[in-house]
């Protein structure tokens, strides 16, 4: 007989870069039905130094890479072990951890997540769920996203669900079935041009809205190939840095001015992924969800009822369904869905490691 009541530590890392999403979480399952309790959370923000040592992942030797897969699960146990004592945490299921994406080419059958080492279950003790994209990738699946499992079981009544992190993906149902795919980049090329003015990000998309828009750039983006592709489909910082951002350099234009461009590009392509007026009803969170500037040009574009909670959901949803897809490997029931990452079949993924 399985448990119907888990406690788990989810934990995020998500590819803008801000820091480690944590949180404690309850999920219950009644009859295949499963709802969450979130009880504590927090964000820790990156120093510095691993913010400059996360973001040139990709540029690095295989030795280099292993060694700050190494030093960042360390960095991570820490973390973690914070949280579980600052909240004085007592009854953990599991900690049900994403690691951060260093490489993701999924055509290649390559996809990399750091910090999901044996050693995070030593150093916290704990029974730890780590590495769920390999084992899809290695099925044939984009191995991303993987929130959309979250969306069936926890979300279900939004018609569309937009997160806007590093990247904007999407998850809805068409015909009784769940489809979900990278939209394309937001906040990593947002941060990218705002980090050269000295900021971390670009508050409320106020330089953004400063900035004109670069018609020739705005239809350059929107041109690109990907774009044209159907899901599945998934997007990587190789691909941001190979044909994303020479476009916009070749352009030589003002920072305000590439702001002002991409956040239109953004809201062009999502109001093209929420365009069944069929469905209405879109839910919307991730750091982006702040960028009010970006929030209006999308609204100016689609007619659809955007919400956006006022709670812990904006900011923690990947981390609460990080943990839930930790539950359902422990149940060794599905938490990926070939409908959504293209792989040849639904399965349970994830790697768990004992103490
Ligand atoms: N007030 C704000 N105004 C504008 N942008 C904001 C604001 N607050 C946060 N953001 C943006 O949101 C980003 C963080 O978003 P989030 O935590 O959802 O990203 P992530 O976890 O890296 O996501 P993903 O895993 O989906 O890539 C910040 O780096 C910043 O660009
Ligand atoms: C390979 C990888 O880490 N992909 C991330 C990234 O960040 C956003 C988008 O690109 C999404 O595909 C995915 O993360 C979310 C949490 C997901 O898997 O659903």
């Amino acid at each position: 007989m399985l448990k119907e009541d888990y406690n788990v530590i989810g934990v995020m890392s998500g590819t803008s870069l801000d820091g480690v999403d944590l949180v404690y979480v309850n999920f219950k399952v009644n009859d295949d039905v499963w709802s969450f309790n979130c009880l504590d959370t927090e964000t820790v923000s990156y120093t510095a130094g691993w913010g400059e040592r996360l973001k040139n992942l990709t540029e690095l030797s295989q030795k280099d890479l292993q060694q700050i897969d190494c030093d960042y699960t360390v960095y991570l146990a820490e973390i973690i072990g914070k949280f579980i004592n600052k909240y004085k945490l007592k009854h953990i299921d599991a900690v049900c951890s994403h690691g951060h994406t260093a490489l993701h080419q999924p055509n290649k059958g390559l996809t990399y997540q750091i910090g999901n080492r044996k050693l995070l279950a030593e150093k916290l003790n704990q029974l730890v769920v780590c590495d769920f994209r390999v084992q899809d990738v290695s099925l044939g699946g984009e191995g991303a996203p993987l929130v959309p499992i979250g969306d069936e079981l926890l979300f279900k009544d939004y018609d569309f669900c937009l997160n806007l992190g590093g990247f904007a993906n999407i998850s809805t149902k068409i015909n009784n079935e769940r489809i979900a795919y990278d939209i394309c980049p937001v906040n990593i090329v947002l941060n990218h041009y705002v980090n050269q003015l000295g900021f971390a990000y670009d508050n409320a998309g106020k330089i953004a809205s400063s900035g004109m828009v670069s018609k020739q750039l705005l239809e350059d983006l929107n041109g690109l190939d990907f774009y044209k592709k159907s899901a599945p489909k998934s997007l990587g910082l190789e691909w941001v840095k190979a044909i994303f951002l020479p476009i916009i350099e070749s352009y030589n234009l003002q920072i305000k001015d590439v702001l002002s461009t991409v956040c239109e590009h953004v809201a062009i392509q999502i109001s093209k992924a929420v365009k069944d007026k069929s469905q209405t009803k879109v839910l919307i969170t991730g750091g982006g969800a702040y960028n009010t500037y970006l929030i209006e040009r999308l609204k100016s574009m689609t007619s659809q009822e955007i919400v956006i909670p006022k709670n812990v959901i904006v900011d923690f949803k990947e981390a609460i369904v990080f943990g839930l897809l930790g539950v359902l490997k422990l149940r060794n029931e599905i938490n990926c869905l070939s409908s959504v990452t293209g792989a040849k079949n639904n399965h349970s993924s994830g790697t768990i490691f004992k103490p």
